[in-house]
């Protein structure tokens, strides 16, 4: 929600896009569907041109192909007639390339000129890395060696998470690719920045006057972040193995969604404000001091085999790729602090796993309850107020609240009011690749990762993974389909708390639509 994104809604002038890694999982099911998607609603113009870049063969028909077949597959928007098709297709060119290879980037310097001049295109280039990223310091080197940089328009970089393995290789890869570019020429991305209800947290927040004056420690107990996946490891095994559920999903998605809920308001909606004040969020996070506070903090799972909807499913050991003996997590769930005066005291429980029994991202903000001895003259507590954001893939809020139970004296029932965002404007929505891929080429950063952001991020997870090193006694086993570990279940109850169940939704509460 920042002033540049309010005022855009077409790119002003053309650019050429360049996907390095053209042949790979996620330009198949992400970029390619996102492009055509903002084609069709006449966000690109026509001054674009769209450069697939890889090492295997492929003729401009097979690419094209391979194209349109990722768009059938993936896209929220059908291909209705080959007409429009075709007009489509003529802005997207392949060329094989070998990122270690300078030459190619020569030829595909020359070729660039002839695109712009083509499409009519003022020299703005925007170089995606669809790729790994040990290959990332290699492409910006050639990129400027090659003479892609020299260019009247702007150029900019778009790279994919994981950005290093731990802080001192995020370090090194940012060093290599600061040689070459500015900072604000860097375009990290976490697809969850991406979210519409992700971006939506900041105007619940600040948008409203009953919430903004109770977010904080005097009124909110706790705050409960969940992503929780069906899937397990898929076809990224060997990748997985490494990373676990830490450095694939904690270290990024869980610590910004994190950030975006405990920030302080920007002094203005310029992007770097805003990331200015997520990141005094990350220097805040209480920093597990030895590895008992990382253990009696932080929870790791590993699924072993188990069923989902009726399926049998492989334990993760067993899965392709993964090492027989792994001791990689697949869950987490941790207990985090937020030191500083609006948060101090107040939980963030964080929990991300694979093969649980949903697929669903959502954020529980719990207040604190209403002492009903003053109130009803009851021993027990009111059940607290909620605000439930509901991320992915559902898209929605859901606030509960107390109120009398019809009929009687005095009863008090939860009622809760849902909006569903994706009943009304429909599944739909832009995709986040779409909102990110559009962002990166108008020049907004609000919803990519600084440096500053991503080091702070990787420094408290280091701990966390230092803490993990030296022993993997505390490594929990669930079974697939299941939510994880009970420790992580225990982890709250030590605090009074207890996870809500996604959506919010409890059989004694009456919903509204
Ligand atoms: N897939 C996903 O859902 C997600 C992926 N990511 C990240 O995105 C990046 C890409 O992932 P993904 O698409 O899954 O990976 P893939 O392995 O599917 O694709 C890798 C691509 O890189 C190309 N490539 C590899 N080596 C070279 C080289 N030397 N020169 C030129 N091209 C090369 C491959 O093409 P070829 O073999 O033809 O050269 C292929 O197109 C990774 O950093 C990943 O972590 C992040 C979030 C989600
Ligand atoms: O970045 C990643 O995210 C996906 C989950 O993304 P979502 O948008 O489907 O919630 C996760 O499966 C993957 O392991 C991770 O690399």
């Amino acid at each position: 929600m920042t002033e540049m994104n309010n005022q855009e809604t077409m790119l002003a002038e053309g650019a050429i896009f360049y996907i390095f890694g053209a042949t790979g999982d996620l330009a198949r099911r992400k970029l390619f569907p996102a492009i055509y998607s903002l084609y069709r609603e006449d966000k690109l113009g026509k001054n674009f041109a769209v450069v697939g870049l890889a090492r295997r063969p492929r003729t401009q028909e097979q690419f094209r192909e391979d194209v349109r077949a990722a768009i059938d597959e993936f896209c929220r928007y059908d291909v209705q007639q080959d007409e429009d098709w075709n007009e489509f297709a003529k802005h997207f060119e392949y060329k094989p390339l070998d990122i270690n290879n300078v030459d190619g980037f020569r030829e595909l310097q020359q070729h660039s000129q002839q695109l712009e001049h083509e499409f009519h295109i003022p020299g703005n280039r925007l170089f995606y890395l669809a790729l790994a990223p040990e290959l990332f310091g290699a492409v910006s080197y050639n990129l400027r060696d090659g003479g892609l940089l020299d260019t009247k328009g702007w150029s900019r970089l778009v790279i994919e998470k994981p950005f290093g393995y731990d802080l001192e290789s995020a370090k090194q890869l940012n060093e290599e690719l600061r040689s070459v570019f500015n900072e604000d020429q860097i375009y990290r991305i976490d697809h969850y920045l991406g979210k519409e209800m992700v971006q939506n947290i900041e105007v619940i927040r600040f948008a409203n006057a009953f919430f903004e004056p109770l977010w904080n420690n005097k009124h909110i107990a706790n705050v409960q972040i969940s992503l929780s996946e069906t899937v397990g490891v898929e076809e990224r095994g060997g990748y997985y193995d490494q990373a676990g559920a830490l450095r694939d999903m904690a270290q990024n998605h869980m610590l910004q969604m994190l950030t975006m809920i405990a920030m302080e308001p920007p002094s203005r909606l310029h992007p770097e404000d805003i990331r200015d004040e997520k990141v005094k969020v990350l220097r805040s996070l209480r920093t597990y001091e030895s590895d008992e506070e990382v253990v009696g903090n932080v929870v790791r799972g590993q699924y072993s085999a188990g069923s989902l909807k009726g399926k049998d499913l492989p334990g993760y050991r067993e899965e392709d790729k993964v090492n027989p003996e792994s001791t990689t997590e697949t869950y987490l769930g941790a207990r985090v602090y937020v030191d500083n005066f609006r948060w101090a005291g107040v939980p963030f429980y964080i929990r991300t796993g694979k093969r649980l029994p949903v697929k669903t991202t959502e954020v529980v903000v719990e207040f604190k309850s209403i002492p009903s001895r003053v109130y009803l003259s009851s021993k027990h507590n009111l059940e607290p107020n909620l605000l439930v954001i509901r991320v992915n893939p559902m898209e929605g809020i859901y606030v509960r609240i107390n109120g009398k139970k019809p009929g009687s004296e005095g009863g008090v029932q939860p009622l809760a009011m849902d909006f569903c965002q994706s009943s009304i404007v429909g599944i739909n929505t832009p995709e986040a690749y779409e909102r990110l891929i559009f962002d990166a080429a108008r020049g907004d950063s609000t919803y990519f990762t600084r440096w500053d952001e991503v080091s702070e991020a990787w420094a408290f997870v280091d701990r966390i993974a230092q803490a993990w090193k030296n022993t993997s006694e505390d490594l929990h086993f669930y079974p697939a389909g299941s939510w994880g570990p009970e420790r992580a279940n225990e982890l709250l109850a030590e605090d009074g708390f207890h996870w809500w169940p996604v959506n919010g939704q409890e059989e004694d509460t009456v919903v509204w639509k």
